[in-house]
């Protein structure tokens, strides 16, 4: 599977190169035949009713008007609304629209009301967009917003940001589409941020270009094949000694259930032993999960333990001394939650982090990863790779960006979006039970960037799996995900060891 993500620029350059070689208006053309098999694939026998293609100014606009013809020839029942700008045609869109115009597609004049279409495909926008949606295009988005039908986007929803996933704003608006068709090569921005809202299933057309035209892809979608080289069966001559001894360190008074939900999901995603280390007194052991070892912060000894800091860990004078001892261990360390906003006020704590020789781990969500930054939420959310890859530099750590697509950035730059998940991991404690995965798999020897990858993988799954058994997305509650991580981790080890037998 082709998982490779590439920004606007990149694209823009491939485009360039292809355009050398190929007659002018092929690449539309391309566009145009691939956004209209999808747009019969989506109709399947259907033709009752009519298809609406909205086609704008620019070069969207004319795989729009390709799409029209290329439909009207099949025999569907073609409406196009055509929404011409101020600016310069390019003679492909002008071919484009001058095909459409002797095809046996019909053109409105104005947007025709709402009413019973068969598909709505959207070729207002793509990769040139500029400004907010304004005056007309933002009226029709929102009367796309009242169809019932699929939409089909042509290459990116309209009023998305390709490379961010931010709708552009302020008070922006962006097509939701039910199926995007995005064409050379696939883009972050259809999956992270708002992008999973508005892109909905995302189809990639190649357009038939050539490899040696694409620049190396900085980014890419996670999938277990990412971490199948981590995903070895265990040897029948096995003892826990071999799994690690993962120490949580955090709960504070009043919260000590992080911590123990942080413990749970790392016993279940296969950690040999584990300590609830808590910085106030605890409860003497968790009724629910006896294996579970709880220590005193004070008198815990970290060496050699591999550490997962944070979850409800707090802010006193003992917090910031276990944290220390935690930044200056040898072992590999998740750093998570409080201990991310203790770290934030510290550029002492921030120097020693960077000098530390094995594997850190950082899962901040946008406001932590914000803190860290020195900008806000909402500009981590405006660009959700770039404040991943510049915290992974700054921290000389992997980066765990949580939120809808996860971001996964390493200090090299490169860039893993993860596809799993639901809001139903939008509740208290799912953030420590992906802590506490995390440290389980260092735990277990994988290396800092397969563990990332593979946690927010599995974490995801997990969610998706209780969701199709009716457990949320609603109401899901993070106790409830370990034991579905399990299922998903055993799955895939039982899985990678069939393919390997064969
Ligand atoms: N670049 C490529 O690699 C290829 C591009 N193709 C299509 O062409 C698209 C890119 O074409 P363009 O560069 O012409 O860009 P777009 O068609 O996305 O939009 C540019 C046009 O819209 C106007 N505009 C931008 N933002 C606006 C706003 N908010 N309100 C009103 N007008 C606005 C611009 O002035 C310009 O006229 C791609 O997304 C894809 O659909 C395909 O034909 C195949 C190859
Ligand atoms: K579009």
């Amino acid at each position: 599977m082709d998982n490779r993500l590439y920004s606007v620029a990149q694209i823009r350059a491939t485009e360039a190169a292809a355009a050398e070689s190929l007659e002018p208006g092929a690449l539309m053309r391309r566009a145009g035949r691939a956004g209209a098999d999808a747009a019969l694939e989506l109709l399947g026998g259907a033709r009752e009713r009519p298809v609406l293609v909205l086609a704008g100014p620019g070069n969207n606009g004319g795989d729009a008007l390709e799409l029209a013809a290329n439909l009207g020839e099949a025999g569907v029942d073609v409406v196009v609304l055509h929404l011409a700008g101020s600016g310069k045609v390019s003679t492909e869109a002008a071919q484009a629209l001058a095909r459409a115009r002797a095809s046996r597609a019909n053109f409105a004049d104005v947007a025709p009301d709402v009413r019973d279409w068969a598909l709505v495909v959207d070729g207002l926008f793509g990769i040139g967009l500029q400004r907010p949606l304004e005056g007309r295009y933002r009226d029709l988005v929102s009367a796309i917003d009242g169809v019932r039908c699929p939409v089909l986007a042509l290459d990116v929803p309209s009023g998305l940001d390709a490379d961010s996933g931010a709708v552009v704003g302020p008070n922006g608006v962006a097509v939701h589409a039910t199926h995007t068709i995005t064409f050379i090569g696939d883009k972050p921005g259809l999956h992270t941020a708002e992008g999973r809202d508005h892109a909905g299933q995302v189809q990639v057309a190649g357009l038939e270009l050539d490899e040696a035209l694409f620049e190396p892809a900085q980014a890419c979608i996670g999938s277990p094949a990412l971490f199948a080289a981590s995903l070895a069966p265990r040897r029948q001559n096995s003892h826990k000694g071999q799994f690690g001894d993962l120490a949580v360190v955090g709960g504070a008074r009043g919260m000590t259930g992080a911590a123990v939900l942080a413990a749970r999901g790392a016993l279940y995603a296969g950690a040999g032993r584990v300590f609830a280390v808590t910085i106030d007194p605890a409860p003497a052991f968790d009724p629910v999960h006896p294996e579970l070892m709880f220590r005193l912060a004070h008198d815990f000894d970290f060496a050699g333990r591999v550490l997962v800091l944070g979850p409800g860990m707090g802010d006193a004078m003992e917090a910031m001394r276990a944290l220390g001892h935690g930044i200056d261990s040898a072992a590999p360390i998740v750093l998570d939650a409080d201990a991310l906003n203790l770290v934030a006020a510290s550029t002492e704590l921030q120097a020693r982090l960077t000098r530390r020789q094995s594997a850190t781990l950082v899962t901040p969500h946008p406001l932590e990863a914000a803190r860290l930054l020195g900008s806000s939420a909402a500009e981590v959310q405006a660009d959700r790779l770039g404040a991943a890859r510049r915290l992974a530099k700054r921290l000389q750590a992997v980066v765990v960006l949580k939120g809808a697509g996860s971001v996964i950035a390493r200090p090299d730059g490169e860039i893993v979006i993860n596809p799993t998940g639901n809001p139903g991991l939008a509740t208290g404690g799912s953030g420590d039970v992906l802590a506490g995965v995390c440290g389980a798999l260092l735990a277990q020897g994988w290396p800092a960037w397969e563990a990332a990858i593979g946690a927010v993988w599995m974490h995801g799954a997990a969610a998706d799996r209780l969701v199709d058994e009716g457990i949320g997305p609603v109401g899901m509650t993070a106790g409830e995900l370990p034991a579905a991580v399990r299922a998903v981790l055993n799955g895939l080890i039982r899985e990678r060891g069939q393919t390997r037998a064969r």
